[in-house]
């Protein structure tokens, strides 16, 4: 069968991809844009935007419910489970018809191929089309945006007895689980436990790490673990999983070996969020000289380009930090790159991320434990919210705001886990961005009583970082 010659193509319609079409069609470029999914990948589709619209029904509900702490006498509210999933879907539903239509509408020159992509030589690529037959396309540009899928791990009976990712959950989930276990208490773990507890849940998180969040200093995750104990979800923390199973009855029983020894955990639903694994096993990479990590991620240098000329990585599939605005900047070095002469790659781009718990974990740059291991030295200065006035007025004065400050003056880093927590945090990320010394931020005028007046104190403690 002969090949559709294209003058780039792009795999998988995810944060780099989508906006990639766009630009290279914009440009004057044919492009093949293929998806063997839901437009919108990860992100769209089972990722930040519906766990997000259900961590505001679960945040909205928890408001009501304390509303008496600001003389608002209101009745426990009861969750309309359905309904807050109806507005998840709906949610979702638009940001799919309106990325078609960009696709499809909007953008001339873009072909959208709807089936799954793979390599028959390092320009050629065969699609097994959805809905059947296939299609061969060839291009001297290839971009691959195939992202992740969750990670399971070999643990005895697990397959058998039935378990959730986020992926599945988020996608079919029509009934609200009694009792809620999560293998795996990081971003995914956190963030689902608070929503099902205050959806009405029961929840249990299991991580074989001794804290939550491990990647984070012991003293920014503790809090989130006092955070979450003290509202009702269980931390089964240091915990080897050894088995799972099913009884007659529906009840899952999860088998754990601690420190204080084996543990048996029940539970209605389980929900496996203990990582990701990269979407290459399928591509036919063998028919390229693209490389891989390890653990399947492509190999990619400070470029995003592959070890096969012409072949670009993009996003989650390349391995490192996982997040949406990565993988849109991503996009962005290689537009510009392409199309504008630029020169910019990912060395050293600032990393800024927010979980989305209530208050939220804000961190930019680094951490204590990241500076004292490459050797920085620092000062440091935490605060605790409940120093910030907005706090006290709005009787929000859970958490701290911690920064990192350099011999020079300017931040290093900030740790912010309190209401706003994302927005004060990308405050501190402007600041490090424009080069501010903190004697500038201390002494800037900012509105009272607003959050982020807290960048004029949060320097008030500083002192030698240990
Ligand atoms: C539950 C959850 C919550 C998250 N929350 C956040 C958050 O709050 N903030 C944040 O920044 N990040 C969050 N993330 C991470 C974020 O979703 C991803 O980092 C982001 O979507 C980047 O994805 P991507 O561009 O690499 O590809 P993806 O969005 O994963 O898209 C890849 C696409 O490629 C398609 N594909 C795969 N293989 C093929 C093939 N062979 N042929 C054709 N198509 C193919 C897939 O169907 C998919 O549509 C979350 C992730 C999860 C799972
Ligand atoms: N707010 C956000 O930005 C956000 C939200 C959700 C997800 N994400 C992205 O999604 C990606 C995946 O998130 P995640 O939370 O699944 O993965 P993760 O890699 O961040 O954490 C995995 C967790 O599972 C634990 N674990 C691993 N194997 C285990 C086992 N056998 N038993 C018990 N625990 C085990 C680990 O100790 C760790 O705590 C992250 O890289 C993140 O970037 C981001």
């Amino acid at each position: 069968m002969p090949a559709d010659s294209f003058d780039a193509i792009i795999i998988g319609a995810g944060q780099a991809g989508t906006p990639l079409s766009y630009a290279l069609a914009a440009a004057g470029r044919r492009v093949a844009f293929i998806e063997s999914d839901f437009l919108g990948g990860s992100c769209i589709n089972y990722g930040c935007a519906p766990t997000k619209a259900l961590l505001a029904s679960a945040q909205r509900a928890h408001l009501v419910r304390t509303a008496g702490a600001l003389g608002i006498e209101a009745p426990e509210p009861v969750v309309n489970f359905g309904a807050v999933i109806e507005r998840m879907q709906t949610l979702r539903q638009h940001s799919r018809d309106s990325l078609h239509r960009k696709i499809t509408e909007v953008h001339d020159g873009i072909t959208l191929i709807r089936g799954r992509a793979q390599f028959t030589a390092p320009h050629s690529l065969q699609v097994a089309l959805v809905g059947g037959g296939e299609q061969h396309l060839t291009a001297p540009l290839i971009f691959i945006n195939t992202g992740t899928c969750a990670a399971v791990p070999d643990i005895e009976g697990l397959a058998d007895s039935g378990y959730l990712t986020s992926d599945s959950l988020l996608l079919n989930l029509t009934e609200q689980p009694e009792h809620l276990l999560i293998l795996g208490g990081s971003y995914i773990g956190v963030e689902f436990s608070q929503m099902f507890c205050r959806l009405g849940t029961r929840v249990t998180i299991i991580d074989k790490e001794p804290r939550l969040m491990s990647r984070e200093d012991p003293d920014v995750s503790h809090p989130l673990e006092e955070l979450l104990t003290e509202s009702g979800v269980e931390l089964v923390l240091n915990a080897n999983t050894r088995r799972v199973s099913r009884g007659a009855n529906g009840t899952l029983t999860v088998t754990v070996d601690t420190p204080d020894g084996e543990r048996r955990l029940r539970g209605s639903h389980l929900l496996v969020a203990v990582g990701r694994t990269p979407n290459t096993s399928d591509l036919g990479l063998e028919h390229t000289s693209i490389t891989l990590d390890e653990h399947g991620y492509i190999e990619a240098n400070e470029r995003l380009q592959t070890s096969t000329r012409g072949v670009y990585a993009l996003g989650d599939v390349k391995g490192g930090p996982q997040f949406t605005h990565i993988s849109y900047d991503d996009y962005r070095i290689v537009r510009d790159a392409l199309l504008h002469n630029g020169q910019r790659t990912t060395e050293g781009r600032p990393m800024p991320y927010v979980v989305f718990t209530e208050p939220q974990l804000g961190r930019i740059s680094l951490s204590k434990n990241q500076a004292k291991e490459k050797g920085i030295p620092y000062r440091v200065s935490r605060l605790p919210a409940s120093t910030i006035g907005r706090a006290v007025q709005t009787g929000e004065t859970e958490g701290f705001v911690e920064v990192l400050v350099g011999d020079d003056d300017r931040l290093l880093g900030a740790a912010v886990f309190c209401e706003q927590g994302g927005e004060i945090m990308t405050m501190f990320q402007l600041a490090m961005a424009g080069g501010l010394r903190y004697q500038e931020l201390e002494n800037m005028i900012l509105a009272h009583p607003v959050w982020g007046e807290v960048l004029n104190n949060a320097f008030q403690r500083l002192k030698p970082g240990e």
